[in-house]
């Protein structure tokens, strides 16, 4: 496909809106619809008042807008994952013809990504599933862009979307990183590690406020310092806005008003989902997900209070014992959301190339930090054994930094503050620096009860049994 298509834009939501005045800011003209009229009444307002409406042409819904849009179209579809995608695309398919591409940006599950890959083509349509990142503020001013699809479909949409995506030194933060799922999954990763690194962030506040009785701006204020060092990363910069920032009706902290119930759509248990089911373990995404559903359940936990006698009592740790702590336990997420990608790409011959995702994750989505030009140089260099923990410059980081998390996991554990992604941050790193690890006892064990068979060290025979009945 050589051709720029004519673009449409479907959902005209908190992201669709954004990214559709962000194609107009780059000077592409553009098709719009959404589920309700009012929406796109809204956003051609919008798109007026913003000097940015003289290639925008709107329509009265979905069937309207493929009907109405002259050939070749390209139509992104920006609406919820599931039902929504699914009858969009059912209801494109009798629409569009051959050489029309449908793009699904929003956040799918890789597996429908792929079904629906082979039946949209199967059509005779191209359809590409692309992952955005970036929250509103990304998709209006430029986003992370993760692509999946063929290469002919992304020779096709490449300009638009190099052109509205964000920069890391003038670079574009968007690729094409393989087949059909491949953009949604890395995609989902990266939610996983953004659960991850927002969890860790929480039970490090968690930790100041409960056991150092600090103020949240204080807190906050700490955020916004760390935010100039090695920790720099939108996540952290948000943090310490979010902890300043005061709740004009009461006076109080922002966050005291808010009710401490943490909402999921379904990408950080997807990421779970699929790492289980490559054999793997993120186990520090695994606790973020976990402590969100724990969240929920409010009148639980308000029972558990009283019943179990609920304590928090003080720690003491100085700040650079957090920060550390921090970093560390950041670079562990990072690892294990590459080890995912990594066994993903193995099991779905998609070639990832990891030095790359980092790259196109250094601006304009969530999880963008210092670190990832560092992750993106060390999976371009030495990395022993494919480990990003192995990488030298990330093993020597951690000899620094780890010893502060085993001392803010301490004082967690003994000042009775949960810390579900901290601990098994350093769970992880402590199970791969030891060469003997202790699952000999397992393989007892299953060897005991179910004559599974163990291999034996001395002699490397498999199939052995214990003395057990002897
Ligand atoms: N918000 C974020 O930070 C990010 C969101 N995403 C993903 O982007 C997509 C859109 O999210 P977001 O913009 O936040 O969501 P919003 O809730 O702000 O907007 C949802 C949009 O989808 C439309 N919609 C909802 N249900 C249906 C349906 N059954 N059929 C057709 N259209 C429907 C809505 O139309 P109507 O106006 O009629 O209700 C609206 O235009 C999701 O997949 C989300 O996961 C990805 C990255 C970041
Ligand atoms: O994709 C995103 C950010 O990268 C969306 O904001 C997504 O909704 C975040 O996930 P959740 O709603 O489960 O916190």
């Amino acid at each position: 496909m050589d051709t720029l298509a004519n673009l449409g834009l479907y959902g005209l939501g908190t992201m669709g809106s954004a990214l559709a005045l962000n194609i107009l800011d780059n000077g592409f003209a553009l098709h719009v619809a959404n589920r309700s009229k009012d929406a796109t009444d809204a956003f051609a307002t919008e798109a007026t008042e913003a000097s940015l409406a003289d290639k925008l042409t709107t329509h009265g819904s979905l069937a309207d807008m493929a009907r109405n849009m002259p050939a070749p179209r390209a139509i992104i579809l920006m609406i919820p994952a599931g039902k929504p995608v699914e009858t969009a695309i059912e209801d494109l398919c009798d629409l569009l013809e051959p050489g029309d591409t449908i793009i699904d940006a929003g956040n799918t599950d890789f597996h429908d990504t792929r079904r629906r890959t082979a039946y949209v083509e199967g059509r005779g349509l191209t359809f590409i599933g692309m992952g955005v990142s970036g929250g509103e503020e990304g998709a209006r001013n430029g986003p992370s862009i993760m692509v999946g699809g063929t290469p002919d479909a992304w020779s096709g949409i490449r300009p638009v979307i190099e052109a509205i995506a964000a920069k890391f030194e003038d670079a574009p933060c968007a690729d094409h990183l393989g087949p059909d799922g491949a953009g949604h999954f890395v995609k989902t990763v990266h939610n996983g590690i953004e659960y991850a690194d927002m969890q860790m962030i929480t039970e490090l506040y968690g930790m100041m406020r409960y056991g150092q009785g600090m103020e949240p701006a204080a807190i906050g204020a700490r955020f916004e310092s760390w935010d100039t060092g090695a920790l720099k990363s939108y996540l952290v910069e948000i943090t310490g806005k979010v902890l300043q920032a005061t709740d004009s009706k009461t006076g109080k902290p922002a966050v005291d008003v808010i009710l401490d119930k943490a909402g999921q759509k379904g990408t950080g248990r997807w990421t779970l989902i699929e790492a289980l089911r490559l054999g793997q373990s993120a186990s520090s995404i695994e606790a973020a997900v976990a402590a969100r559903s724990w969240s929920s359940e409010k009148e639980t936990r308000v029972a558990g209070e009283e019943i179990l006698a609920g304590t928090r009592n003080a720690v003491e740790l100085g700040e650079a014992d957090y920060a550390d702590a921090l970093l560390a336990a950041r670079i562990i997420a990072y690892a294990q959301g590459f080890r995912l990608l990594s066994a993903a790409s193995d099991e779905y011959e998609w070639s990832l190339d990891f030095a790359r995702i980092a790259e196109i994750w250094r601006a304009g989505c969530i999880i963008r930090s210092s670190l990832l030009d560092d992750i993106s140089a060390a999976f371009r260099g030495d990395m022993p054994h494919g480990q990003l923990v192995f990488a030298p410059a990330f093993a020597d980081r951690l000899s620094k930094t780890v010893p502060a998390l085993r001392r803010v996991v301490a004082a967690a554990a003994l000042g009775g503050h949960p810390i579900p992604a901290l601990a098994s941050a350093l769970s992880f790193i402590d199970t791969f620096a030891m060469a003997r690890g202790l699952t000999d006892l397992i393989q007892g064990q299953r060897d005991f009860f179910g004559m599974h068979g163990f291999e034996r060290l001395d002699d490397g025979s498999t199939g052995q049994h214990g003395p057990w009945w002897e």
